[in-house]
């Protein structure tokens, strides 16, 4: 992480109660997977390409329903009037001016209308996306995409990686169970089965399956996002079943402990969708280098969490905005540096172990296990 990044974190220590701090950062078990993700960036390496004429960069990437001024967006993360009054109508802001993607989610303590309104305030065709779990009554999930239609989400971002909620050491220990008097996850208030007045729980059903997605689908035709996927087998069904792109994501290490690093996992679920659909990746970015790394592992583009969090509560909208400019400075610089004019110039053959870069890039005796990373072997 760097220091710019690790700053605004710290600030955001100091502005948090560290009870609300130990749950933005904290992670499921003994915090293996959360740490994980970012080792994993660490224990790749990019070899660069030299003399391509990389003069004019371009970062744009196009994604279901949107279109991203950079290869980087703002994944779910719950509460964010934890971090700073203005909560999620701060982020939506920023993420707007910054024209790219905001993945607000059903846990927001501002309603879907008014955060996507906030954002279209700073630009008309600004992209947000809505993220739900799937409810086991299927008129609870009709009635949160209704709200996230008509406040003018352009896909929606279904998460499947919570049949039951991680164990989260921190905020048992912290005693965090419900939100301070006056926030509420304002998107499920007025739904089927919600007592007047009273936001309904936020259900995480182990009995839903894959009926459950096409009773989704069946209700609604924004594009669907999986996010959670992380096995190839599941990757593959989920192309079957239609879903328009994939969000490979252990949660940011708050669900299954023992899941892979995300970066881990990709490639696996790369080869196995094939091209049909774009796969996207969140877990553990925290510099530009990580973005390319997983580009040219087969991402289209990556999600952040934690990151977000910590500019909102640093600075407000402002922190988030830096975050958001400090990714793109970086990730224009390791483009440039690689040789590189588009997101699509990072192919897979420059992602090699940390362990055998030098002897790759002199081509004895590790070098081949880089050179058959191009051909869709794993590089570690
Ligand atoms: C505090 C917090 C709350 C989160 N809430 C949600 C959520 O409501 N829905 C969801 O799908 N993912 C949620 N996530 C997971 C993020 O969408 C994302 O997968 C993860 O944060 C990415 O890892 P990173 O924080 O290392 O960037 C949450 C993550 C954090 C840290
Ligand atoms: C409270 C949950 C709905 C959100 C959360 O903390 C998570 O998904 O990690």
């Amino acid at each position: 992480m760097t220091s710019a990044l690790s700053g605004l974190r710290e600030r955001a220590r100091k502005n948090l109660d560290p009870v609300h701090y130990d749950f933005f950062a904290g992670g499921a078990g003994e915090e293996v997977a959360l740490a994980e993700n970012e080792r994993a960036f660490h224990a790749l390496a990019l070899l660069p390409r030299v003399l391509r004429g990389a003069a004019e960069r371009d970062l744009r990437v196009t994604l279901p329903g949107a279109r991203a001024s950079l290869p980087v967006i703002v994944s779910p993360t719950a509460f964010h009037r934890l971090a700073h009054p203005d909560g999620e109508l701060a982020t939506a802001r920023a993420v707007a001016a910054a024209d790219t993607v905001l993945v607000t989610g059903v846990a927001s303590t501002i309603a879907v209308g008014e955060v996507t309104a906030a954002a279209r305030a700073v630009r008309d065709e600004a992209s947000v996306w809505f993220q739900l779990y799937l409810h086991p009554e299927q008129d609870v999930t009709t009635a949160l995409v209704r709200r996230a239609e008509r406040a003018g989400c352009s896909a929606l971002v279904v998460t499947v990686d919570s049949p039951v909620f991680g164990r989260r050491e921190r905020d048992r220990r912290n005693g965090f169970h419900d939100l301070p008097p006056g926030l509420a996850a304002e998107n499920m208030r007025d739904l089927p089965g919600a007592a007047p007045g009273k936001p309904l729980d936020i259900a995480m059903s182990p009995a839903l399956s894959w009926d459950h997605l096409r009773r989704l689908r069946d209700v609604t035709a924004l594009p669907v996002v999986l996010k959670g996927v992380l096995h190839p087998e599941d990757a593959a069904l989920a192309v079957t079943e239609g879903v328009d792109a994939l969000l490979v994501s252990n949660h940011g290490g708050r669900q299954l402990d023992a899941a892979p690093a995300t970066v881990e996992a990709l490639p696996a679920v790369v080869s196995a969708v094939a091209g049909r659909v774009p796969v996207l990746l969140d877990g553990g970015v925290r510099g530009g280098s990580d973005v390319a790394k997983a580009l040219a592992l087969g991402a289209t583009a990556v999600g952040i969490g934690r990151p977000v969090l910590w500019g909102l509560a640093a600075e407000g909208a402002q922190g988030v905005r830096q975050v958001l400019e400090l990714l793109r400075a970086e990730f224009d610089n390791v483009l440039a540096l690689c040789g590189g004019r588009s997101p699509a110039d990072l192919t897979r053959d420059l992602v090699v172990a940390r362990a055998t870069a030098a002897t790759a890039a002199w081509g004895t005796s590790v070098g081949p296990q880089a050179v058959r990373a191009g051909e869709g072997s794993m590089p570690w």
